[in-house]
């Protein structure tokens, strides 16, 4: 069996048909207030994001500053070499050497050391991290040799706590180095959140807008059809399917307009009354007057040029303005209708030309008093009245 014929819907155009009708459903400013409650929270963690960004670049930068005062501290120890006695003999050739390095004792060297570590105190107050830089400042002292004498036991004990200060310095460098590499760490986690947090807000405001855009287009569109329908419904005798009295002056103005304005050729008017109608409603009933009114309009819409307006203007009286055709021309078509196998229904004609684009209630005068003559000259005939 053919599934198409009996109503089958591929399950996709389902789902696009439901997934638009479920938006549609939703009252846009709930759904509105949805979204920018999304699109606020992500922006809230973007901000929260941000200022944690900021603190841990403000760390990184003392930390980049700590570390690069262990490196001077680092060069500047190198001169505590010069004081071993393995290198230097005596005092004389030891102080000799360090004057080569630009100081003038052991003790200004050692001073500037421990200016180096006060500066690297002053730096660790501001990180969140201690350091054991107390234990470096209690060391230095001892390090500075009193007496520079050859006994090896002194020798000895200044080389090995030159060495342990060394390695305390390497300790301190790479204790700095981790907690710097993990902020970085961080801190990139947290831009990449963020790239991802703006992304998704963007996402989101988009979608938002999109949606906003397609409801309102789709409501404008609806009101629109909904207007023409209205508006046609204002115009259309709902009896008979042609245009009301309303909709015939509102056309048939427009339509006379424009003539004056691109100077067409002219029209011509025929205002057709069935004839003893109160009698053929009195005989068969109201409701077969409807019919036959309606009847009468299905004649003239079949037998008049789609181009021409067809109204109904009374209870039994219709016009019909036929263009691009004078009034000679138009009686002939009002007459072969008449005459023709497919009438069945007598009626008058009155008409008129509008060669010279008048209003056209003047014009329905001057074709009624047309009718009236058929009327009074025994009805089922066509006058011409002119003007
Ligand atoms: N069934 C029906 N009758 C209508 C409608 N509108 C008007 N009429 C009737 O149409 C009749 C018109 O009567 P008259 O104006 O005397 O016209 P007539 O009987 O055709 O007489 P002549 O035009 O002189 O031939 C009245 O009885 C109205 O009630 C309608 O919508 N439906």
């Amino acid at each position: 069996m053919n599934q198409t014929a009996v109503g089958f819907k591929h399950p996709l155009k389902t789902l696009k048909l439901g997934l638009s009708d479920l938006a549609e459903a939703l009252p846009c400013q709930a759904l509105n207030a949805c979204w920018l409650f999304v699109c606020l929270v992500l922006a809230a963690f973007a901000v929260i994001n941000c200022s944690q960004i900021k603190g841990l670049r403000s760390t990184q930068a003392r930390l980049q500053l700590t570390q690069n005062t262990i490196n001077d501290l680092v060069i500047q120890s190198a001169n505590l070499r010069l004081l071993e006695p393995t290198i230097s003999t005596n005092e004389r050739i030891s102080a000799a050497r360090l004057k080569q390095a630009g100081y003038q004792s052991a003790h200004e060297l050692a001073y500037q050391i421990q200016s180096r570590l006060a500066i690297l105190n002053t730096l660790q107050a501001e990180l969140p991290v201690q350091l054991p830089l107390q234990r470096l400042n209690d060391s230095i002292n001892k390090l500075i040799p009193t007496d520079y004498s050859n006994s090896s036991a002194d020798s000895k004990r200044i080389e090995s706590s030159i060495d342990q200060w060394f390695k305390a310095l390497a300790q301190l460098s790479q204790q700095v180095q981790a907690i710097s590499n993990a902020h970085t760490q961080r801190s990139n986690t947290l831009e990449r959140n963020n790239l991802l947090l703006a992304i998704a807000v963007l996402a989101f405001s988009v979608s938002l807008a999109a949606l906003n855009i397609w409801k309102r287009s789709k409501m404008s569109k609806r009101f629109e059809f909904e207007l023409k329908l209205l508006t046609n419904q204002a115009r259309t005798d709902p009896l008979t399917g042609v245009l009301n009295r309303r909709g015939w002056l509102e056309y048939t103005g427009k339509y006379l307009k424009n003539c004056q304005k691109e100077a067409r050729k002219p029209a011509s008017l025929a205002v057709l009354d069935i004839d003893y109608f109160k009698q053929y409603n009195d005989t068969f009933g109201h409701e077969a007057g409807d019919d036959r009114l309606r009847h009468f309009a299905a004649i003239l819409r079949q037998n008049f040029r789609p181009g021409d307006l067809i109204a109904r203007v009374g209870g039994e009286e219709f016009a019909v303005m036929l263009m691009n055709c004078n009034v000679e021309e138009s009686r002939r078509i009002v007459d072969r209708i008449r005459e023709s196998a497919l009438c069945d229904i007598p009626f008058s004609a009155g008409l008129t030309n509008i060669d010279n684009h008048e209003s056209i209630i003047k014009a329905m005068a001057v074709a009624d008093q047309a009718l009236y003559q058929a009327k009074h000259s025994g009805r089922n005939c066509s006058k011409i009245a002119y003007h």
